[in-house]
């Protein structure tokens, strides 16, 4: 059974009363974060996640005032859909960051539109070696997080032993191991938990049951979203109050 090796070194639970309030919250959180890395190392790598609940925070943390030439852009999952699509996750945080001065070459995008997912998963683990150094964890300092109603984080999904797999940074899922969901691409857990700063936003009545089984203790693959407790750095649960009542 696959369970959280360790603890995070920080960890806060930040409730927000309504829509506006979580993304308002989620914009400055990641604020801190980015700025917090950029005064400690001049640069602030982000692992962005889809979704609709964290795109209000995007948008609203394009409006803040931030060193935006070393900030790097990167996504923790995509769907295997082309940038284009209403489904893609890049082509949503592009959307949402539109107002933010931020150069093209900064964002670094998972080629899900591709035929061959798992050359397009090495091609991205070799940006991230790249970027991260081969020696060094890839340990990003700003990742937001969800969960699906089924539990899963990022593309990991219950059930098919994707939390375990931990030979790489970066996985092809095909479409039969993402229930009701497209082939996708996505970190792997030894990524999330090297995570200094990791943003799990949740919104909505739907995602009570979910969020309370991702914080009791138990096999991950039962529940993916449990893989956040495994975070090593600050790990912020930011919910919304619907989202927050524990039954
Ligand atoms: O590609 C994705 O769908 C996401 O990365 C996924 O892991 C998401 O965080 C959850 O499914 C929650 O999604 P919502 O915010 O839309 O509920």
């Amino acid at each position: 059974m696959s369970k959280t090796p360790h603890g995070p070194e920080h960890e806060e639970t930040v409730i927000a009363k309504g829509d506006d309030e979580l993304a308002n919250f989620g914009a400055e959180l990641l604020a801190r974060a980015i700025t917090d890395a950029v005064n400690a190392r001049g640069i602030a790598r982000v692992a962005l996640s889809g979704g609709s609940t964290p795109v209000p925070a995007y948008v609203k943390l394009a409006s803040y005032d931030l060193p935006w030439d070393v900030i790097e852009w990167f996504w923790v999952d995509e769907r295997a859909v082309p940038p284009d699509n209403a489904r893609s996750n890049y082509g949503a945080a592009r959307r949402a960051l539109a107002l933010a001065p931020v150069p093209e070459a900064r964002f670094h995008r998972m080629e899900g539109e591709g035929s061959d997912l798992d050359a397009a998963a090495a091609r991205y683990e070799a940006l991230l070696r790249a970027h991260f150094g081969v020696a060094t964890a890839v340990a990003f300092d700003a990742m937001t997080l969800g969960i699906g109603d089924d539990g899963h984080i990022a593309s990991l999904f219950p059930r098919t032993g994707a939390v375990a797999i931990n030979d790489r940074l970066v996985a092809a899922i095909p479409a039969e191991r993402t229930p009701g969901h497209e082939a996708r691409i996505t970190l792997t857990a030894p990524v999330l938990h090297e995570a200094r700063f990791a943003l799990m936003i949740v919104q909505g009545a739907q995602k009570r049951a979910p969020l309370q089984a991702a914080r009791t203790p138990g096999a991950t693959d039962e529940v993916p979203a449990r893989l956040a407790s495994g975070v090593k750095g600050h790990l912020c649960w930011l919910l919304d109050q619907t989202a927050a009542v524990t039954s």
